[in-house]
């Protein structure tokens, strides 16, 4: 299941030259305002005409100018969630998912029922829209666009109407969509915490330009690569392996068998098997050459310097810990100080993770 994209389009103030490929799973474009996110969907869903391109999901071309391919937006079979749910009013919410089958082909896909289960509405299917929550009626709207049995998902921006609790009730949900409807999603946002917590797979916008792309960890190690504002960190894929009520602590563990990275954190409601990525900010992970004592951080992981980048006045330096990489931001005076390079032992240091949980920018547990 993949999908490609390689896309330009020329309008009067601005010009896009977009190629990307993606795999199953969730795929963010990630940019800031203006840099042609939503242009990019519209060119997929067939909203908007490029002057040159080929766009082709899952073996099927939609797209092929040199050879005179357009597939019409309605052949697409391409779902679409905005910002707005855009339910339909006066009809029930099974009504709505319904409206979502009329234009589905042939027979096959998921049942009402099983979408409704997906996405926690079941209990809601004979209730108007206007009686539900912003989460509720975006909920609905995934559902609607899953029964049209799409190929791709487009999501753009689906969380940036919704408050803080909105936002937090309705992330499980696009987390099982994308690990669990076997469709690829692509999806707009802005938000680094979102990527973080969603994506498999970046692509980061800037003047309707490829900035860069790449596997989520690794695009959000490149401050360069992050809009103004955000900060840089590693993303690791952990699991919770167990809780400790005694101590108040959940230990997760991950990415990579056996010896893999193993860390604790405050106490989370989340069931041992669960995945979730983890954001270590740079900012917050410290490095030693020796291993410390007597020192109130509970997370000191053994790895070697992977690579040292100069920015400023600060240093980022990449630290491997067993199939982990993580991003530390020390100043320049620190890493001479310490006398870092390239292969050289160290001891990092964590001393708060960003669950990304609510979303809440700088939101933090110390650990
Ligand atoms: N229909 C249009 N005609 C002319 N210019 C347009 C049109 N739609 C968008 N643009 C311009 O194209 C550029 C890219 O816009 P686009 O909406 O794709 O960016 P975006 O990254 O999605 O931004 P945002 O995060 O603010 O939604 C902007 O400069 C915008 O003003």
């Amino acid at each position: 299941m993949t999908i490609e994209v390689d896309v330009a389009l020329r309008r009067e103030t601005f010009s896009l030259e977009v190629a990307f490929t993606a795999d199953a799973g969730l795929t963010a474009l990630f940019g800031r305002s203006g840099s042609g996110k939503t242009t990019v969907i519209d060119l997929i869903a067939g909203l908007a005409q490029p002057q040159r391109g080929r766009i082709v999901v899952d073996g099927t071309v939609l797209l092929d100018t040199e050879k005179g391919v357009r597939v019409p937006v309605h052949r697409r079979r391409i779902g679409c969630v905005f910002q707005e749910a855009r339910l339909l009013p006066h009809l029930s919410v099974r009504q709505n998912l319904r409206f979502g089958r009329l234009f589905s082909r042939g027979a096959g896909g998921p049942s009402l029922d099983a979408v409704a289960d997906l996405l926690g509405i079941a209990a809601l299917l004979e209730r108007r829209p206007a009686g539900l929550s912003g989460g509720e009626r975006q909920r609905v709207a995934i559902g609607r666009a899953l029964l049209a049995r799409p190929r791709l998902l487009l999501m753009d921006e689906p969380l940036s109407a919704l408050d803080e609790a909105r936002k937090r009730e309705i992330l499980p949900y696009i987390e099982r969509l994308r690990d669990e409807a076997g469709l690829p999603i692509v999806y707009v946002s802005h938000s680094v915490a979102e990527v973080a917590r969603l994506a498999s797979t970046v692509v980061v916008l800037d003047a309707g330009r490829v900035a860069g792309q790449g596997p989520v960890d690794a695009v959000l190690r490149r401050a360069d690569l992050i809009p103004d504002g955000a900060e840089a960190g590693s993303v690791l894929a952990m699991t919770v392996e167990g809780h400790d009520a005694a101590s108040g602590l959940t230990r997760l563990t991950g990415p990579g068998e056996g010896r893999g990275l193993r860390l604790d954190v405050p106490l989370l409601a989340l069931p041992p098997g669960r995945r979730l990525n983890l954001r270590l900010p740079a900012r917050d992970v410290l490095l030693a050459t020796e291993a410390p004592r007597g020192l109130s951080a509970r997370n000191v992981l053994p790895g070697r310097v992977a690579s040292l980048r100069e920015e400023g006045a600060a240093c980022l330096v990449e630290v491997a810990c067993g199939e982990a990489i993580l991003l530390a931001r020390l100043t320049r005076a620190s890493a001479l100080d310490l006398g870092l390079a390239e292969g050289a032992p160290v001891h990092a240091i964590v001393k708060s993770v960003a669950l990304d949980a609510g979303l809440t920018p700088g939101a933090r547990i110390e650990i």
